[in-house]
This record gives structure tokens, C-alpha cells and sequence, in this order.
């Protein structure tokens, strides 16, 4: 079943327009200051100092070719769709071209608009946005459910000074509200919650948006957020969804434009320009329908290299073999061997995470502190234990899928596959938490002996014929064995009291319902 998924991915014919990229590969990195362009005259070396406060003396590949695409003359005169491998920059290849053009805008309101998959990393996403937006004075915004929505409302929108006595009715209070930042960084469902439900969040003065992790984006419909993001921030006749029309009016009825004298986007007296889309991922989708999905306007492709999946060139795959009886033991001896180093563990499910992590755990003191990072968990839980893995407190992190796209953490050294990854897609995601940057890494995937032939298809399908087996040795397997068996009895019970623990706030919560009812 699932090769006759992946069979048909990849026999998706590809559209003319991506035969011929740009091969980002073809740059060479470039010095700031060689940088053309580089801080319009009135803010000169304020953008150059913020890079290099943030340790960046010069321009990766896929940044200096987004650079040339959207700044200068006849800059962002194509949408961009962007194949770069995960760790080269990407997130700084759309923020710097956006901070710049914007760094002259006169009045403040939602220019640019970043959509990300998950809360963790647009908050990493905003992170490198604050970091520029500060410099030449813009404010950065982000909408992910972090905080309640009263508060992300009243960093999002200022409301009109009310002097006492005045009276405002509800139209001119609608008219005094303000976007109080210029570049939202949102996660489709905290998104739509503004769209529909904050008055004042207005998508009409949009220059930018920015669908990172697309092909992640994409397959999730969220509440058609994309349909109704393109309709909100839509040139006037050019009806993209003239059905949506339809759906949104009735909905979108209370949201007024605020319009302003000026001549940007949206303002009055201006016709609307464009607006701009980039797309990004280390893995971009050739689905023809899912690209129409965006309604790219004459788009241009840039990708790196010739071949479709591309991992980091320093890189190392390693292979495990494993006996199946005793794979966890394996994992065990490999995080020992690589102890100090950080690393992720990557599961095929939250349910595998969180037995794996639990069983580790009951190996006693084994000096490696290992954390579970999981959909399973509360936001809050989650947010922590990244915080302590980035700071080093926390050596090895047990992960499902959820920590797989995007995710920067300094210093990870190596990435397990505990459970072989499905698709080239998973194995590019999963293994691009180390190897960041032009660093190096290596990516270790424990295989039972019959898993070795699938795996080599699918690495092939990166062009990575090299995978050598890492030994281990089978004395450190005995010598763990005896431990196994009381860590395996202790995750049993520890299963079972959490099953009963459910159950009883199940029924705690029934009991609850039947007497308000
Ligand atoms: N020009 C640069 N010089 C030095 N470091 C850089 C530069 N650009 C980006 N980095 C660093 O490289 C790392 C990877 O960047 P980024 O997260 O943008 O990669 P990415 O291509 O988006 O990866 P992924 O596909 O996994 O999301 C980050 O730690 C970032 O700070």
C-alpha cells in the first residue's frame, strides 16, 4: 500500500515551469558586505549590524539567489517557490528581502504574513524575524495559541485612545483600530481564529506571504485557510475563488478595511500590487494541484542541485542492524557510545515515543538525561523540554514526527531512526536536525535484518548510495540483558497505572456531565 503511494508521488508529471530552476548551488556564499542593496541609504548598516549580532558575516547559496530574485531592480516580479535542503537558511532567505522592503514603509500595518505547521517553530521563525525587525523598526507579531486570545489580540491590534466623555459608536471604534505589527509569523488555526473573530485583523494591506514547510502545509486543509487567506488579501477583480466570495461574506461582514491616505498597498488613490508569495521546503511537492492550491504568479523555481531530495553534505547515514527481540538494548549501547552529544530519537508514532522514552528511563542511572517531545504532551510540557534540550540540560530527546520539520537546535549531533522512516521525505525531515548549517552529522536508522532492502531503495531515491553498517558490539548487548527484564516489567505496570488513571478521570468526568445534566 504505501509503495504504491510513494510509486504514484513520484510519477507526477512536472510542470513546465519547475524543467528549468534557478540552481541555487551555482552561488557562492557571499560577505555582507558584498551584498548588494543591503540597507536602503536612510538606514544604512542598521540590517548589517542585526546579522551580525546574530553571527551571520555572510550570505548562504539559497539566500544570496533570494536576494537577487526580490531585491534590486525588478525585484519581486515572480513568486518564488524554493527546494533548498534543511539546514541552508531558508527561514533567513525570506525574512532579510521582506525586513529590508519593508524597513521603508511609512505607516504601520499587516505587510507580511508567515505561515508555519506547528507553534514551535513559528515561534523560532519569529524569533529570527524579531531579531531583524527591531533593527530598522518594525514590529513582529506571532499567532499561534501560545498565550490567551485576548492577549495575542492586544499585541496584535492597537485600539484608538478614547478621550472621556467621547462617545464612540461601534463603526467608528472599528475605524480607529490598528494593526500593531507589521509581519505576523501564525499557524493556520490561531490564524483563522483572527481572521474570523478579532476585529480590526485585516489582510488587505498583505505584500507578503510566506507558506513555509509547503508541501506540510498543503496536505492539512485547516479550515481552507489558504483559499480564504488569497481571498482576504486578493488584488480586486481577480476573483481566484469566486465561490469563496460566497462563503465569506456573510462571515467576514464585521471586518471593515481601515483605510488610510498613503500610497502602499490597500491605500487609497493606489492601485493594488500583487501579492507577493514565497514557498518553502526541503522536500517541495511537484503535485501540480497542490501548487495551483497557491495561484503562484509566474512563478520561478529555485532548487539545489539536480536531483530532487537533497541531503546535507555533511551528512554521514549509518545503519544499525538489529536483533528485533532486543532493539531497544541497541539504542541503549548507541546513546552511550555517543554520550555528551545531543541527540534526537525519532519514533513512527506518540504512542512508540512515549513506551521508548518510559523504558529508558527504568535503565536506572545511566547519566543521559532523556525527555519525551511528543503530540501526546501539553504545549507547555513540550515548549520546556525543548527550552532544557537547547540549553543542554536534556542530552536526548524521544521524538514522533512532530519535531521533524524545521526544528533548529544547536549543537545536535546526531539524529536515531529508531523506527526505519516510511518515506525519503521523513528520512530528508528526520535527519536534517543534525548536519545544519554546513556542520556535521551523522544519522543512525536501527533496522531488523528485513528492513535493509526497503531502506536502500529509499535512500536511493536521494541519490545516497552510502550507508555503512556502525557495529555494535554484541558483549554490551548481554550485559544489559538482565536490566531489560526488570525495565520491561516496570513499563508494563507504569502502562497499566496510567491506563487506570485515565479511566478513572473518564469516569470522574461522566459522573460530572450526567450531574449538570
Ligand atoms: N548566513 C548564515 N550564516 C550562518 N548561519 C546561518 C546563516 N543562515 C542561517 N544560518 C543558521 O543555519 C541554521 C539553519 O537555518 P534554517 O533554520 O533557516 O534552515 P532551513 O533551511 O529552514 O532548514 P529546515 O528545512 O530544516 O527548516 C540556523 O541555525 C541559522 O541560524
Amino acid at each position: 500500500m504505501e509503495v504504491a503511494t510513494e510509486q504514484k508521488r513520484t510519477s507526477v508529471p512536472v510542470l513546465p515551469w519547475m524543467r528549468n530552476p534557478v540552481d541555487n548551488s551555482l552561488y557562492e556564499e557571499c560577505p555582507l558586505n558584498f551584498l548588494p542593496f543591503l540597507d536602503p541609504s536612510c538606514i544604512i548598516f542598521r540590517l548589517e549590524a542585526a546579522l551580525c549580532n546574530m553571527g551571520i558575516s555572510s550570505l548562504f547559496p539559497v539566500q544570496v539567489a533570494v536576494w537577487q530574485e526580490t531585491i534590486g531592480p525588478g525585484s519581486f516580479e515572480r513568486d518564488l517557490c524554493i527546494n533548498s535542503p534543511t539546514g541552508s537558511g531558508k527561514t533567513l532567505a525570506y525574512a532579510l528581502p521582506i525586513v529590508q522592503t519593508l524597513s521603508t514603509r511609512a505607516i504601520k500595518c499587516l505587510r507580511a504574513l508567515v505561515v508555519l505547521p506547528t507553534r514551535d517553530l513559528a515561534v523560532q521563525v519569529k524569533e529570527v524575524f524579531a531579531s531583524l525587525a527591531s533593527a530598522v523598526g518594525l514590529s513582529v507579531g506571532l499567532a499561534v495559541g501560545q498565550s490567551s486570545i485576548a492577549d495575542e489580540i492586544s499585541e496584535l491590534i492597537k485600539k484608538p485612545t478614547l478621550e472621556a466623555g467621547i462617545c464612540f459608536d461601534s463603526e467608528d471604534f472599528l475605524l480607529g483600530l490598528r494593526s500593531s505589527v507589521d509581519i505576523l509569523v501564525a499557524t493556520p488555526g490561531r490564524l483563522m481564529d483572527h481572521i474570523y473573530n478579532t476585529k480590526g485583523f485585516t489582510l488587505d494591506h498583505l505584500c507578503y506571504l510566506v507558506v513555509d514547510e509547503t508541501d506540510r502545509l498543503l496536505r492539512e486543509a485547516y479550515q481552507s485557510w489558504l483559499p480564504t487567506v488569497l481571498q482576504l488579501a486578493h488584488t480586486p477583480n481577480q476573483s481566484l475563488y469566486p465561490d469563496a466570495s460566497n462563503i465569506l461574506s456573510p462571515t467576514f461582514g464585521s471586518l471593515k478595511t481601515i483605510r488610510t491616505f498613503g500610497v502602499e498597498r490597500g491605500f487609497k488613490a493606489k492601485p493594488y500590487p500583487r501579492l507577493m508569495k514565497m514557498v518553502l521546503s526541503a522536500t517541495l511537492t511537484q503535485d501540480p494541484s497542490k501548487l495551483a492550491q497557491l495561484d503562484l504568479h509566474h512563478p520561478l523555481f529555485l532548487t539545489t542541485g539536480p536531483r530532487r531530495y537533497q541531503l546535507p553534505e555533511q551528512l554521514k547515514s549509518l545503519k544499525v542492524i538489529c536483533e528485533p527481540k532486543f532493539k531497544p538494548l541497541y539504542l541503549l549501547v548507541l546513546l552511550e557510545t555517543l554520550l555528551g552529544e545531543k541527540c534526537i530519537v525519532f519514533t513512527s508514532s506518540v504512542e512508540s515515543t512515549h513506551r521508548l522514552c518510559t523504558l529508558l528511563n527504568f535503565f536506572g542511572d545511566r547519566q543521559i538525561k532523556i525527555k519525551e517531545y511528543s503530540r501526546l504532551q501539553r504545549q507547555t510540557i513540550r515548549s520546556k523540554t525543548l527550552r532544557a534540550f537547547r540549553s543542554g540540560e536534556i542530552q536526548v530527546l524521544v521524538s514522533s514526527d512532530a519535531m521533524t520539520r524545521g526544528m533548529d537546535v544547536e549543537g545536535v549531533k546526531n539524529v536515531i531512526n529508531y523506527d526505519m522512516p516510511a518515506y525519503i521525505k521523513t528520512y530528508i525531515h528526520r535527519a536534517g536536525r543534525t548536519a545544519r548549517a554546513g556542520q556535521t552529522g551523522r544519522c543512525f536508522t536501527l533496522l531488523l535484518k528485513d528492513e535493509v532492502k526497503r531502506f536502500k531503495k529509499i535512500l536511493q531515491k536521494a541519490d545516497n548510495n552510502s550507508c555503512p553498517v556502525y557495529s555494535i558490539p554484541s558483549e554490551s548487548i548481554e550485559s544489559l540483558r538482565s536490566l531489560y527484564t526488570t525495565a520491561l516489567e516496570k513499563l508494563k505496570d507504569s502502562i497499566e497505572s496510567e491506563k487506570h488513571g485515565k479511566r478513572r478521570i473518564s469516569t470522574k468526568l461522566s459522573k460530572k456531565k450526567e450531574k449538570s445534566a
